[in-house]
């Protein structure tokens, strides 16, 4: 599979831990100018670590064409913590560690994570943390837990955010700001909506289905967010971004639903079953947010209907892998968000609300 964006990778194999845990040697004294060679052949790497820490002049190291940035580089790097070591998580901890310096949150080890785009795994540049007690506040908390476990990373929260902290919120559902208001106000919060089909294929990887859009408000914090990923990672600002996000909460409502409950692919959407039942939860759902103003296109169906269409067959959704793992489900952020929408304006929603009975009966 083509890769959905590049990156340079470095030829060696500790370059994490060279930025993040360089081990204990015997300083010495170096001749160091503004960059500093070696070869790899002499067996230097003790040496050049001493450097690296050493010199503070150096604003970067080479060995064999491997560039390593000196601590005081990284450090004036914008620090980013992405909290959710997920497949979404490890995506854009992946693809952030080339502009911040990164650290991925993991509770249960502290074991890198891997990242395969189709060509092989390749080792996810950041550091891990897993004690709230080991970060400090940092410029950037990317926060891609499901919906219902913000609840569960408040310890996170508190111990990441300072004065300056921005969050952005990869979650789905609306209202995402709400959710971290106890932490930052709304304009230090940017919500995405994200489209990747991305899988934990294994304890420490994450395999990259489809990368097709990450979608942010256009505002002067999502600009900046915005900044830290490379140029051909496909994100956009769109101004209308409350159109959006109901989209997609109305494309998850239905989808995510539907493949939770029988245990099957997106391919089930496009059988004449599974296709007829997901368009009358589109429809119930477009008839919501068109009740609470939200601006949707005349043919606003279609338009859904091809972008699930679009999503390979063989791709599982969040909550049909939750379901599958024993973990809780996100159908309150759901179906749960589109009825609460409905009952405020009185739009009848009679198949979401089977399905969401059906899901909280599981
Ligand atoms: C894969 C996709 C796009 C399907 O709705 C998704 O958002 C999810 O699984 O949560």
């Amino acid at each position: 599979m083509a890769r959905g964006y590049h990156r340079k990778t470095v030829p060696f194999p500790d370059r994490t831990a060279v930025h993040h845990t360089p081990p204990s040697v015997e300083p010495r004294m170096v001749p160091c100018s503004k960059t500093v060679r070696f070869s790899a052949e002499t067996d230097l790497f003790p040496f050049v670590v001493a450097c690296h820490r050493l010199a503070s002049w150096a604003e970067s190291i080479q060995m064999e064409g491997m560039v390593v940035p000196n601590r005081q580089h990284l450090e004036s790097r914008t620090s980013v913590v992405v909290v959710g070591a997920g497949a979404i998580g490890t995506v854009v901890a992946d693809s952030i560690s080339h502009t911040a310096d990164v650290t991925l949150i993991r509770r249960a080890t502290t074991a890198a994570m891997w990242i395969d785009h189709g060509s092989g795994a390749e080792r996810v540049d950041a550091r891990i943390a897993s004690s709230p007690a080991a970060v400090d506040p940092v410029d950037w908390i990317v926060l891609t837990t499901k919906a219902q476990q913000v609840v569960s990373a408040r310890e996170w929260l508190a111990a990441l955010t300072g004065p300056q902290t921005r969050i952005a919120i990869l979650q789905n559902g609306i209202d995402h700001a709400e959710r971290v208001s106890e932490w930052v106000p709304p304009e230090r919060v940017v919500p995405a909506i994200v489209f990747i089909s991305a899988e934990r294929t294994g304890p420490d990887i994450v395999t990259v289905r489809q990368l097709d859009e990450l979608v942010l408000p256009d505002t002067a914090a999502a600009q900046d967010f915005a900044r830290l990923f490379p140029e051909q990672f496909p994100v956009s600002l769109d101004p209308n971004f409350e159109t959006q996000a109901w989209r997609k909460l109305i494309m998850n409502a239905a989808l995510n639903s539907v493949t939770a409950l029988t245990g099957r692919t997106v391919g089930v959407a496009k059988e004449p079953g599974g296709r007829e039942l997901i368009a009358t939860v589109l429809r119930e759902g477009i008839d919501v947010a068109r009740a609470r103003g939200v601006r949707l296109t005349q043919d606003e169906l279609t338009l859904m209907r091809r972008k699930i269409e679009k999503l390979p067959p063989t791709a599982p959704t969040s909550m049909q892998l939750d379901r599958a793992h024993g973990r809780a489900l996100e159908y309150g952020y759901l179906t749960g968000a589109v009825l609460k929408e409905a009952a405020a304006v009185g739009v009848p929603t009679p198949t979401t609300l089977a399905l969401h009975n059906l899901i909280s009966a599981l």
